[in-house]
């Protein structure tokens, strides 16, 4: 499934209903997911995944920059679960960063930092962490190099998927929120950097592109 889904049509919350750093007022249009709202979403997420995984060991491979925090709140709500239940198996994370050519255009050569060498995965349960899919070529040809390890299994967790007009069939099996094609910052997603430091996804606005445009 594709999670909650949030239509093209709905407007938003209002900043002025949250508390947000004083120093992006101006840059923001609205709220789509609240911090609270993910987070219990995250909570829901990490019980479906160790319900799917949690019978053999468990490597979390967590896609930087933009999927950092999920994949803290993630791992956290995982970690819950298994201190209260008497079934559970150690979960190692693995943090690698991908770069795909030509500016902004994701393209298929994909280059995969800190990805050289993941033959630790064989035999394993992988789980991807990822905050955003759009198009899901990034994800297809990540697919593609880590079932090269031959782990037991792959699934992929995605916080957000983005309706985008030709999006790949490669959904995430875990998703949290499916979300309009327009772009978002906060909880780790950034524009140029800027707004990791925001707790809630919201969409920027016109004068914040301006503003840390590079
Ligand atoms: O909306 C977005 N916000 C931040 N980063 C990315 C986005 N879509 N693909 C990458």
């Amino acid at each position: 499934g594709g999670g909650i889904v949030i239509d093209d049509d709905w407007p938003g919350y209002s900043l002025d209903l949250f508390s947000y750093p004083a120093h992006y007022s101006g840059d923001l249009d609205c709220v789509v997911v609240p911090h609270g709202v993910i987070m219990d979403r995250t909570e829901r997420l990490a019980r479906n995944i160790m319900d799917d995984l949690g019978d053999h060991d468990i490597v979390v491979l967590c896609v930087l920059k933009g999927g950092y925090q999920f994949c803290v709140d993630l791992v956290d709500k995982i970690k819950a679960l298994s201190r209260n239940s008497n079934r559970t198996l150690p979960m190692r994370v693995h943090f690698i960063r991908l770069k795909s050519y030509l500016n902004d255009q994701s393209t298929e050569d994909l280059h995969i930092v800190g990805a050289e060498d993941l033959s630790f995965l064989a035999g394993k349960n992988v789980l991807i962490v990822e905050a955003i899919v759009g198009t899901g070529k990034t994800m297809k040809a990540l697919l593609k190099h880590v079932e090269s390890f031959s782990p037991k299994l792959i699934k992929v967790a995605g916080l957000l998927v983005k309706r985008v007009p030709h999006n790949s069939t490669c959904l995430p099996d875990y998703v949290g929120f499916e979300i309009p094609d327009r772009f978002v910052v906060g909880y780790a997603l950034d524009y140029n950097e800027y707004f990791r430091d925001l707790n809630h996804i919201c969409v920027i606005s016109e004068s914040g592109k301006t503003k840390y445009k590079i």
